[in-house]
């Protein structure tokens, strides 16, 4: 063993892809990162580029069953740059758990019983436990002496009072079910929240943010001094904001109304908010690269299918203010937050009275940095603050694993 090793593999494995990165937490520089997608399909794809060595980023389409066959190649990956899982620099790998229910408030280290209880959990997010599960166990029997780190989705929203946290329906059903509202993306809610303290110089103790996380899930948080009291996911991550397939909020009696009068059993039901809803239900994409362009071309349908993601979204950040009483900054993230400028445009038009504005030209900048959008006069700061989940699990999981 190296006397002080110093570096993280971060696993994001996701229902259908795995994300992975490799970081040196000495100077918290990226080493590699990389990309598994479609796996399972016909043909899944691989990109992986290592940074270390300045190589040029891989790519290649071959088929990919499982998500234990996807982290083989990943390790197949990193071996071919002299990165490999058996180097001795290795001081941890770092898995995002999306599901920890109310039990794990903090990373974690992984034993069995911590396996368990994530197992526990697969019916609260039957998408994404068990592919986390999966990305543990092969990274287990890849490094059995390494420790493995749980990094929860769920944790950062623990701290929600009781008001926002549960449902209004009968509390002995709930509580025997674990019916409540969890919460998801808190690893990215906790450091665009932090990051937004930053980017105005203050301490995140004494700032109220909107955090508004639109990727191809998407949630908005509440955070108050730090401390998230309020969020728009809930018992799974199907609620909410519109998302790419996820319809979001929607009345409770359309499911019984599926299943009595359009003959739809239940995982058909759930196959269509989770996987056939949101933007692409409404307009056949998911992309909202894909649906700008439609509506410039002059598309009826990708433009209604807009319409209803910032109608959504508004109404979002209207009761997030109203929580809050008082607020310092939204802050725009992840693959639409960062770089849909409509998108942040049209969320915030017409919201000068709540002291919101978007400045046109800031607005139009294309940059990594942290930034502010609003104009100087306006009240609230609204700002686009790139996410990383992978150096918030890596930054945890060597915190956890060297002191
Ligand atoms: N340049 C861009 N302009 C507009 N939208 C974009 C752009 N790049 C990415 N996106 C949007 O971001 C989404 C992916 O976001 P991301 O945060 O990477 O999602 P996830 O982590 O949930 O897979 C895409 O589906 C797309 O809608
Ligand atoms: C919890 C969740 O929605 O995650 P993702 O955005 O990665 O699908
Ligand atoms: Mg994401």
């Amino acid at each position: 063993m190296t006397a002080n090793p110093t570096r993280v593999l971060v696993l994001n494995s996701g229902s259908s892809s795995v994300k992975y990165q490799l970081l040196d937490m000495a100077d918290r520089s990226r080493l590699a990162v990389g990309l598994v997608e479609r796996i399972g399909e016909e043909t899944s794809r691989l990109a992986h580029t290592p940074l270390a060595t300045g190589g040029a980023k891989r790519e290649r389409e071959e088929p990919i069953a499982d998500h234990e066959a996807a982290l083989k190649a990943v390790a197949r990956e990193l071996a071919a740059d002299g990165l490999g899982l058996d180097s001795p620099e290795l001081a941890a790998i770092g898995h995002r758990v999306v599901h920890g229910g109310k039990k794990f408030t903090e990373p974690t280290v992984i034993t069995e019983e911590v396996v368990a209880e994530i197992e526990r959990l697969i019916p609260v997010a039957p998408l994404h436990n068990p592919a986390n599960i999966t990305g543990i166990r092969t990274a287990q029997a890849l490094r059995p002496d390494l420790p493995q780190v749980a990094v929860f989705d769920t944790a950062f929203h623990t701290t929600m009072p009781e008001s926002a946290a549960r449902y209004a329906i009968d509390v002995e059903t709930a509580d025997a079910h674990r019916i409540r509202r969890y919460g998801f993306h808190g690893t990215s809610h906790a450091y665009v929240s932090r990051e937004t303290a930053r980017l105005l110089g203050k301490d995140p103790s004494e700032v109220n943010v909107i955090v508004l996380h639109l990727g191809n899930g998407a949630s908005a948080s509440a955070v108050r001094g730090g401390r998230c009291v309020d969020t728009s996911m809930g018992l799974t991550p199907l609620e909410g904001l519109v998302m790419g397939t996820r319809s979001g909020d929607l009345d409770p009696a359309v499911i019984f109304h599926l299943a009595r009068n359009a003959g739809m059993s239940v995982d058909e039901i759930d196959s269509l908010l989770n996987k056939k809803s949101g933007l692409i239900g409404l307009c056949g994409d998911n992309d909202m690269r894909e649906i700008r362009r439609r509506i410039d071309a002059g598309d009826e349908k990708a433009a209604l299918a807009f319409e209803i993601y910032v109608h959504r979204l508004k109404k979002y950040i209207g009761a997030y203010y109203a929580v809050l009483g008082k607020v310092d900054a939204v802050a725009f993230t992840a693959g639409v937050g960062e770089n849909a400028a409509p998108v942040r445009e049209a969320a915030v038009a017409g919201l000068e009275e709540l002291g919101l504005a978007v400045d046109a030209d800031l607005n139009a900048v294309r940059a990594d940095e942290p930034r502010l959008i609003s104009p100087e006069y306006a009240r609230v700061a609204v700002a686009v603050v790139p996410t990383d989940e992978e150096l918030e699990i890596a930054t945890q999981s060597y915190a956890l694993v060297s002191a």
